[in-house]
């Protein structure tokens, strides 16, 4: 579907091979045109309307679909396990053995300097060197090989309920019943651990713990089977991967993966209010308030055209996943041209 197809008063032309987006806009430029522009309510009308006569609904699916499905899974797994811990915890504390293992703090000698306190509780096999993330200082090293869902400690730091101290070293404790939230700091190498050391992860493939909040502290849980010279890496949260430039959105939370059929469209958040509202209207995920100024979509979010799970159409906003899926997902996608394009070819 490669030819210039003429709709109302626009022009376009469908492509239906799976691409990244950054893909798609360069076919789109090649071509002399943009990725289509949904900025009235009519031409989106027009657009679904040629799909389905077109009948492009019938075998398309989400490419990697699979893929995505099965790290949701391992989330989902690495959670419950997570929890499993943490009910073992909060009902025997260490004193019962089970089946999850945990590695203590490397037992401190009687003699030290305070601020070696954080590297000198290093377990054996573990080390903090020179991280592989550029500019990001030091790291934590497993030496040898740690299977999935082993405990590697908690996070020691002091705690604190003052919101106006940003540390770079700091797990929140949310609010649980009575309980305010606070802080848990390890900015301090002498009244902290070796889990300081450990960064953020960049992407699903490096990250290989996860945090685990219970009983008002943070452990640290491997997620898979680390090899031996691999640096821990664990998800610090939307807050501080936000400094980093770090997004953690998978799109099984935004998508409906079993959806038969989407197509990649851009939108234009420069549209009027009223456009606005009708294209609110539109999307079933809308952005939280954070991700928006002042109610107006960021220009980060483009819109997908999805379909057709009961004979609905909507329009889901496209955010970043990459953290998930190293270039994006992949789908088909729509361009757009003015109008003399479709007037001078032959159709
Ligand atoms: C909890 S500390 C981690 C240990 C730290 N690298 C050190 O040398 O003490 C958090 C800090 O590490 C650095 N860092 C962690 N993850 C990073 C990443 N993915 N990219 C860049 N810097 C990172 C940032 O400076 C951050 O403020």
């Amino acid at each position: 579907e490669d030819e210039f197809i003429r709709l109302g008063i626009w022009c376009f032309s469908f492509h239906l091979e799976y691409k990244p987006r950054h893909t798609s806009e360069k076919i789109c430029s090649e071509k002399g045109g943009q990725l289509i522009m949904l900025d009235s309510d009519k031409k989106i009308a027009v657009v679904r309307k040629y799909i389905k006569a077109r009948g492009f609904t019938s075998d398309l699916n989400l490419q990697k679909r699979q893929i995505l499905l099965n790290s949701y899974h391992r989330i989902q797994d690495t959670v419950n396990y997570g929890e499993r811990f943490c009910r073992m915890y909060k009902n025997y504390r260490m004193a019962k053995p089970n089946k999850i293992t945990y590695i203590p703090n490397k037992k401190l000698r009687v003699n030290f300097l305070e601020n070696q306190r954080a590297n000198l509780t290093t377990p054996t096999g573990f080390v903090v060197e020179p991280s592989s993330i550029t500019g990001a200082g030091l790291g934590a090293w497993a030496k040898k090989r740690v299977r999935m869902y082993t405990v590697i400690g908690e996070y020691e730091g002091e705690e604190h309920r003052n919101e106006e101290f940003i540390s770079q070293y700091q797990w929140t404790i949310p609010e649980i019943e009575q309980t305010m939230s606070y802080y848990i700091d390890a900015a301090s190498p002498a009244k902290s651990n070796w889990l300081r050391y450990v960064n953020c992860a960049r992407n699903v493939h490096e990250e290989n713990l996860k945090p685990i909040i219970c009983d008002g502290l943070v452990f640290y849980m491997t997620s898979k089977d680390v090899e031996p010279d691999t640096e821990l890496l664990v998800w610090y949260g939307t807050v501080y991967g936000k400094h980093f430039g770090i997004t953690r959105i998978h799109p099984s939370d935004e998508l409906d993966l079993k959806s038969t059929f989407y197509i990649r469209v851009n939108y234009s958040p420069q549209a009027s209010d009223s456009t606005l509202d009708s294209f609110n209207s539109h999307i079933s995920n809308r952005p939280n308030s954070s991700e928006t100024n002042n109610g107006m979509l960021n220009k980060t979010y483009f819109g997908m055209l999805d379909s057709y799970r009961g004979g609905m159409w909507k329009l889901v906003l496209e955010k970043n996943y990459s953290y998930f899926s190293d270039d994006g997902l992949h789908f088909p996608f729509i361009c757009e041209y003015n109008q003399n394009i479709c007037l001078n070819s032959h159709n």
